[in-house]
């Protein structure tokens, strides 16, 4: 039996990373659960290809090749795709990278990367979205944070920063846009076997650490988190704003 209150039919979803690990799932969950989505990433072929998967699952796909970064050129490509009568109702700012290098080391140009990939993309988005779903007086924002947001973690300082500002900017924008009936909401993962941290988890130490300090002992999958992910974007969270959920095996809460 589907409740209802999660389904996303007839919404219109703009999810950016959409074609591989978190973002690949939580675009294939919403499809699922009703949405039509715009598949945003910079790989063209891959774009394509989760495109066509979307609509092999009868829903509508909207193609947007581009660098998060050049966001402006994602808001042009979006304008000049959707139907007139179409707007955003949910976006989730999911793409994100990160350059491992220790608080010693880490460029002024690593830290131009991190930065506008991962928190200036995700802020312009976000103010383009509310845009219109303050003329609708509804609207649903998910930003992929980190357990890295929350406690320090040894993948970097300004992974960590970054997403300790989306966590904050998802308080504030959630203050100002309650209101108008935008919720926005973050989710926090701790380790899932994705391309972004397929290198890591090669490192058997490293997954044994990672394990240590995960008191389910395991870690995520996808598939797991992409539940949330709808949740937060359905009517079944409409009393929930400025929140971020961490979905990490319990690793949050482990103090010793
Ligand atoms: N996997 C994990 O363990 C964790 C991940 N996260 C966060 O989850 C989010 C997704 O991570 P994950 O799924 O692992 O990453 P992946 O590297 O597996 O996928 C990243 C996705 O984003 C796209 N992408 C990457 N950079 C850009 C860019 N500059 N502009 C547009 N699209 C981009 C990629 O496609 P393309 O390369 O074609 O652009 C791909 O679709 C990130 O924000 C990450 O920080 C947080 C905690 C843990
Ligand atoms: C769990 C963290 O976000 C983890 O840290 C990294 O450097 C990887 O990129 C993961 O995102």
């Amino acid at each position: 039996m589907w409740l209802p209150s999660f389904s996303l039919e007839d919404k219109l979803a703009a999810i950016t990373g959409a074609t591989k690990g978190i973002g690949y799932a939580i675009a294939m969950a919403y499809a699922e659960a009703g949405a039509d989505i715009i598949v945003i990433a910079r790989t063209k072929d891959d774009v394509h290809q989760v495109v066509k998967e979307i609509e092999q699952l009868g829903r509508k796909a909207y193609p947007v090749v581009a660098d998060v970064k050049d966001y402006q050129s994602i808001i042009d490509q979006i304008e000049a795709l959707i139907p007139q009568e179409k707007s955003i109702n949910i976006l989730v700012n999911n793409a994100g990278m990160n350059i491992r290098s220790t608080a010693l080391e880490v460029t002024e140009a690593e830290w131009e990367t991190i930065v506008q990939t991962n928190m200036r993309s995700a802020f312009f988005l976000s103010q383009y979205a509310a845009k219109a779903m303050k003329d609708n007086q509804s609207g649903k924002i998910i930003n992929i944070s980190s357990v890295a947001g929350e406690v320090a973690l040894r993948t970097g300082v300004v992974y960590g920063m970054t997403k300790s500002a989306i966590q904050q900017m998802t308080k504030n924008v959630a203050l100002e846009w309650g209101p108008y009936n935008i919720h926005v909401n973050a989710i926090g993962p701790w380790y899932f076997p994705t391309s972004l941290t397929e290198e890591l988890l090669k490192d058997e130490s490293y997954v044994n650490d990672i394990l240590r300090r995960t008191p389910m002992n395991r870690l995520g999958d996808v598939k797991e988190l992409a539940g949330a992910a709808v949740f937060l974007a359905s009517e079944a969270s409409n009393y929930i704003t400025g929140q971020t959920l961490f979905i990490d095996g319990g690793m949050t809460i482990y103090g010793f």
